[in-house]
């Protein structure tokens, strides 16, 4: 018997579980492939591990006078990127799983019942609760031939040891444009086809152009407001058909159309809910469907902010909301204590990793009346220094009844740092007035503030 069984060690399971030990309860953390999860090993980190290199020749470039070879080397990335991966070997993070004092459980689980949770022929009760960690796995679309032409996803997108001579993209979220630009700038012949008429639909427009322009100058042909159709694979090469007639050639295809919520096998039957959908919680991560207070669930598996940090705060509210109630402490309801993920609905940030950068965090546009957008070039002495021909945009939206920043979105080279000064003004409602304060170091990027004040009226 456990207090808690945690299922799923990925980033937000081992956050939820190692905040419930840090509350004095006996914690099993059940894996059955890698600790560390998706991020770790095919996610995050090998696929930021490919980009920094292509970013940081492209920056290197841009400053006149620095000596730079003209292109990448892929052998030392990929060294690079596998040690970033830990060489695909989760020793390490199953070893910081007991340390922490936590019992780590290899095999695949299921709900067989009411705090029950099995694992193979072994039957681990919780005590207090079972919280579901078990993230997502690739939604690949219904396409004839598809599954014959055995298609990337990111897995072997962010783990290949080779350069494809041409790589087709199908699907243009972050994933499709993160990968389209490291493979190009690695040395393939990136096609890249989206649906719409730019890719990352759910950012600001200024964003997704600016990025496809940043692809169409390493060479990716984007193929837009289509869609494939059929996908056939023979002498080595695949070849996708568009909805247009037209037929993209390549010789590995990446499908990176989205990701749907890792419940399908999990035994949610067992406890009267149906599989294949996102478990959905309350702020305190309690599943809402499920009586009796005992299944929690954090993460990509509740649909609600597919993104690793989002998804271990969340991880970390769970834990903190468990071994608070099973000490008997009151947990309030009220938002923005340690006990409630209250900025997923305010304060959601996110990067995208490309060249230019896209950072954002809450609305990406106005929303209500209340609402006003200003929207400004990067372009302040910082930006001139930091590259040549420096080319950035910055949309904040701002609630004018309430006087606070409730949106922003940063777009440009190394714009990622920049992000956090917004998510702290929305998080802390901080007045515009009063944000006129905190006074932007000259000469560095974040003296676009002082303009984005000035052009709202300050
Ligand atoms: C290519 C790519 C790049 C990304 N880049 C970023 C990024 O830069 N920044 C960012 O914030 N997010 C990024 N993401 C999203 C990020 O990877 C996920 O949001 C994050 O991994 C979610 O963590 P999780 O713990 O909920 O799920 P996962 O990381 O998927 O972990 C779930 C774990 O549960 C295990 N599991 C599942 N079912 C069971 C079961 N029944 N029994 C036992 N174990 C089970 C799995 O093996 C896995 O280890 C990226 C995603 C992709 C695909
Ligand atoms: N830097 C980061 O934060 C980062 C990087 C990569 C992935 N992620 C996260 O991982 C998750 C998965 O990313 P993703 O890019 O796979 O999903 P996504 O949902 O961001 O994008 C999928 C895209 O595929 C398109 N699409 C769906 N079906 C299609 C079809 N049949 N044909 C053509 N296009 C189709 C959709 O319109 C959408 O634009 C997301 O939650 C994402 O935020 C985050």
């Amino acid at each position: 018997m456990f207090d808690v069984v945690v299922i799923g060690g990925g980033p937000v399971g081992e956050n939820a579980a190692a905040r419930a030990a840090r509350g004095g309860l006996s914690v099993a953390l059940v894996e059955h492939e890698r600790y560390g999860g998706e991020c770790s090993y095919w996610a995050c980190m090998p696929s930021k591990a490919l980009l920094r290199p292509g970013n940081a020749l492209a920056a290197a470039r841009r400053v006149p006078g620095v000596p730079v070879g003209d292109r990448l080397e892929p052998g030392p990335i990929f060294k690079t990127r596998d040690s970033v991966a830990a060489n695909w070997d989760d020793g390490g993070q199953e070893q910081w799983v007991r340390d922490t004092g936590m019992t780590p459980v290899r095999g695949f689980a299921k709900i067989t019942g009411e705090r029950e949770v099995t694992v193979g022929d072994r039957v681990l009760k919780a005590e207090h609760a079972v919280v579901v960690c078990s993230g997502s796995v690739p939604r690949t679309p219904d396409l004839p031939g598809l599954a014959d032409a055995r298609p990337w996803t990111s897995r072997e997108a962010t783990s290949a040891g080779a350069v494809p001579g041409r790589l087709a993209v199908l699907g243009g979220g972050v994933v499709g444009v993160e990968m389209a630009q490291a493979w190009a700038r690695l040395g393939s012949r990136v096609e890249l086809i989206i649906r719409g008429e730019r890719p990352l639909p759910g950012f600001a427009g200024f964003a997704g152009d600016a990025v496809a322009d940043g692809l169409r100058a390493d060479g990716v042909t984007i193929h837009q407001r289509t869609e494939a159709r059929s996908v056939s694979r023979s002498d080595g090469e695949v070849h996708v058909e568009l909805a247009d007639g037209r037929l993209v050639t390549a010789d590995e295809l990446l499908v990176a159309t989205g990701r749907r919520p890792a419940t399908g096998d999990l035994g949610l039957d067992t406890i009267g809910l149906t599989p294949g959908g996102p478990l959905e919680v309350d702020d305190s991560g309690l599943v809402k469907a499920v009586p009796g207070g005992w299944l929690y669930a954090a993460g990509d598996v509740t649909g609600r902010a597919p993104l690793t940090h989002q998804g271990k705060y969340a991880g970390r509210v769970v834990g903190d909301v468990i071994a608070a109630r099973a000490a008997g402490t009151d947990v309030p309801e009220r938002p923005w204590t340690r006990f409630a993920a209250t900025a997923d609905h305010h304060a959601v940030p996110q990067v995208v990793f490309t060249d230019p950068e896209v950072a954002s965090v809450g609305l990406t546009g106005a929303r209500e009346p209340a609402h006003r957008e200003v929207e400004i070039d990067l372009a302040v002495a910082g930006s001139t220094l930091h590259a040549d021909g420096y080319r950035g945009r910055v949309r904040i939206v701002v609630d004018t009844e309430r006087d606070v920043l409730v949106g922003a979105t940063f777009v440009g080279q190394d714009v990622a740092e920049m992000v956090h000064a917004a998510t702290i003004a929305i998080v802390g409602e901080v007045p515009l007035a009063r944000l006129w304060h905190a006074v932007p170091v000259f000469p560095s990027m974040n003296e676009v503030w002082l303009r984005l004040l000035e052009a709202y009226g300050l």
